[in-house]
């Protein structure tokens, strides 16, 4: 029984409990041994789960003290011209409203930091007011793929996490670019510097059209409550690195380009200053059909003098790093340096080699090797230092993916990777790489560090093989040959492919597809220019070129099957290791290509795609079909000179199919 006093009366006779004494004094509270929170409220309480950041990080504002490299600009100074370099991207150039631009999330205004800039605001100074010039533009700048992650899942409808953490979005309507509605301004400039007309992917437009198209993404954007800005850098050879800025509207665009570009270090936003290129991606907002030169309400214009592209009408986020690549073949070349769209990986003891291919030919796939270390999958430069990447990550398709076959991308999509339109469970949220009901070209991007064996940073010396991958829908093609130099010449010019379907729009099946210097698409400069930079390079760093098709065999695409991967990995392995420059070859009928009779871990028939072939008549029917598409695709190349060599240009002609 308790005794009166100690408990008190458990029928609540009015007593209450007695009080615990507890020595005030030491200042411990002995029934409590967390210690007490710091905070009046919940959201002191809440404002307290975020703690301040590193110099250069976004939502930060405020802790460069004792910084030396930037002592002499004070930190408000900097966070003034930021956003006022910011306001310029903004300007609208026609009409007097220019946007106020604030810095930080307008959801957030009460939990700002104490100090922080979201009371500057810059704006270009108007003539006369209107309504547009009276709110402000809110800057998300270069936030961190958790807070891109926050906003995606707030505001953007089709944001999911799924069960690795990568973020699930959805880009839309269009799944794949658009390389009917790419423009470039026909200037003074570019009218003779670029390549124009048949074959060419430049399409035109004049610089007013431009201005109507730039204006529009312009006000669309500052008409948002906020914007994404991305600073960032391409090229990680650094004597020819580029500045770009990417302002769009999505958390989607501004994590992917996070993961696509080279990602700026604090300090390096920090000192960022004018960008050398900035995109205006105002993709859910048509362009205007009315508008000269439009013919779609979608429309990716690149004017080179400005240093602009705008983007209407599509949020494929692919566009957005295709232009910047576009961009590159024009600059590049400037400096005599070689812009390839390939893939690049380099051995233990430093041999390097370059994957060309156009789209879903295996760059991506093949560069990714256990047993190598990636420079990059997509899009390289060739200088005299040797072989740099542009970008900072990777975008691998992801139909069918396995963690068998594609261990190291599989498992880069986890926290931080964007992976594009594919279906997940809506419970498990576990992704089915084999569905295909929103698209087949199902993406993921990812930082170039999720791959284990990155090479950072992504340089290496100049390549010791070149290897063209051909995705051949016909089956003819041997899966291996070695290529004489003209040979080289001739299928880089080629550029032939079957089209895999959806990453360009409208393309449901494999095609027959000839695309200049494996990258027509990209490319600025006649493809000579860039074939004569590769020869030139070619033979000055003795590297040998192979021409791979990870198409099909045993009959065209319908009869036959597509090569398997673990037979292209086993003749890739070959050519790295050398071993396949020492084979017998035997030259085949027609296309004159040298096939090696073995190849380690191949069956030796299928390297004569003649004994794969149920019926001997189909597939020289069939080889005589592609060797015509081949020699009509050609005829626009032949009056061509390629470099200062005049013989060899005859050998290049010559280096075709004969028959
Ligand atoms: N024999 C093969 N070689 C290369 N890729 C293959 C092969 N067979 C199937 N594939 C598939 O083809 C696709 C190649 O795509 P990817 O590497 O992303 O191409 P790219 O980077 O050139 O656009 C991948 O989905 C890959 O799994
Ligand atoms: C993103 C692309 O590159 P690839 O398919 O070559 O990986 C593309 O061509 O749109
Ligand atoms: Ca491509
Ligand atoms: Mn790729």
């Amino acid at each position: 029984m308790a005794e009166k006093g100690e408990l008190g009366n458990a029928n609540g006779g009015g007593k209450g409990l007695a009080r615990i004494e507890t020595k005030a004094e030491d200042g411990i509270c002995h029934d409590d041994s967390a210690l007490p929170v710091k905070a009046q409220t919940i959201d002191e309480l809440h404002s307290l789960q975020k703690k301040r950041s590193l110099p250069g990080t976004p939502m930060n504002d405020g802790l460069l003290q004792g910084n030396a490299a930037f002592a002499t600009v004070s930190e408000d100074e900097r966070h003034k011209l930021r956003l006022q370099s910011i306001s310029a991207s903004l300007a609208s150039l026609t009409r007097e409203t220019g946007p106020k631009v604030v810095k930080g999330d307008p959801a957030r205004k009460a939990e700002a930091p104490k100090g922080g800039a979201v009371h500057h605001h810059y704006f270009t100074p108007s003539i006369s007011v209107s309504d547009s010039s009276l709110k402000f533009t809110h800057v998300l700048h270069n936030l961190s793929p958790a807070e891109l992650y926050e906003q995606a899942i707030r505001y953007e409808k089709g944001s999911f996490i799924t069960s690795t953490g990568a973020l699930a979005t959805l880009s839309g309507a269009k799944t794949g670019r658009s390389p009917r509605d790419k423009r470039i301004v026909n200037d003074e400039t570019t009218a003779e510097e670029l390549w124009w007309g048949k074959g060419s992917p430049n399409i035109e437009m004049d610089e007013q059209t431009f201005m109507v198209n730039r204006e529009r993404a312009v006000d669309y954007l500052n008409s948002l409550d906020k914007v994404f800005v991305n600073d960032q850098f391409l090229n990680w050879d650094p004597e020819h690195q580029i500045k770009v800025r990417i302002v769009s509207a999505r958390a989607y665009h501004s994590l992917f380009m996070h993961n696509m570009c080279i990602r700026p270090t604090p300090e390096e936003v920090e000192t960022f200053g004018t960008p050398d290129f900035t995109i205006y991606n105002a993709g859910q907002f048509p362009c205007n059909r009315y508008t000269h030169y439009m013919t779609s309400s979608t429309s990716i214009d690149i004017n080179l003098a400005r240093k602009e592209m705008v983007i209407l009408g599509t949020q494929y986020a692919g566009e957005m790093k295709k232009g910047l690549f576009s961009l590159m073949h024009y600059l590049m070349p400037k400096r005599q340096i070689l812009s390839l769209h390939s893939g690049c990986n380099m051995g233990k003891d430093g041999d390097v080699a370059l994957f060309f291919g156009l789209s879903g030919t295996g760059k991506t796939t093949l560069s990714t090797d256990r047993n190598r270390l990636l420079i990059g999958d997509d899009e390289h430069c060739w200088s005299e230092n040797g072989i740099s990447n542009i970008e900072g990550g990777c975008y691998a398709k992801c139909i069918d993916l396995s963690m068998e076959k594609e261990p190291d991308i599989w498992n880069a999509i986890k926290f931080g990777t964007v992976l594009e339109n594919v279906v997940f469970d809506e419970h498990t949220r576990e992704v089915d790489y084999s569905d295909k009901s929103v698209t087949e070209n199902t993406r993921a991007a990812y930082p170039i560090e999720y791959i284990p064996n990155a090479k950072l940073p992504c340089v290496g010396p100049h390549p010791k093989n070149v290897i063209l991958l051909a995705c051949d829908a016909f089956g003819v093609l041997p899966p291996v040959s070695k290529l004489t130099l003209p040979q080289t010449m001739y299928h880089f010019i080629s550029g032939y492919t079957a089209l895999v379907a959806g990453t360009e729009e409208g393309i449901k099946e494999p095609q027959a597809t000839f695309s200049a210097c494996f990258g027509a698409a990209f490319i600025m400069l006649h493809p000579t220019r860039y074939a004569a930079m590769l020869v030139e390079k070619m033979q000055k760093y003795g590297a040998t070129a192979w021409l791979v098709n990870t198409g099909w065999s045993g009959g065209r695409y319908g009869i036959g099957s597509r090569i398997k991967l673990a037979y292209t990995r086993k003749i890739i392995d070959a050519i790295h290791s050398g071993s396949l420059l020492n084979a017998d070859y035997k030259k085949t009928q027609v296309f004159g290509l040298e096939i090696p009779t073995e190849v380690e871990g191949v069956p030796s028939e299928i390297l004569d795609p003649e004994n794969t072939w149920p019926e001997k008549a189909a597939y020289e029917e069939t080889l005589l079909k592609l060797a015509g598409l081949f020699r009509k695709n050609f005829e626009v190349f032949a009056n061509y000179k390629i470099g200062e060599d005049a013989k060899l240009a005859e050998e290049i002609l010559a280096a075709g199919p004969n028959f």
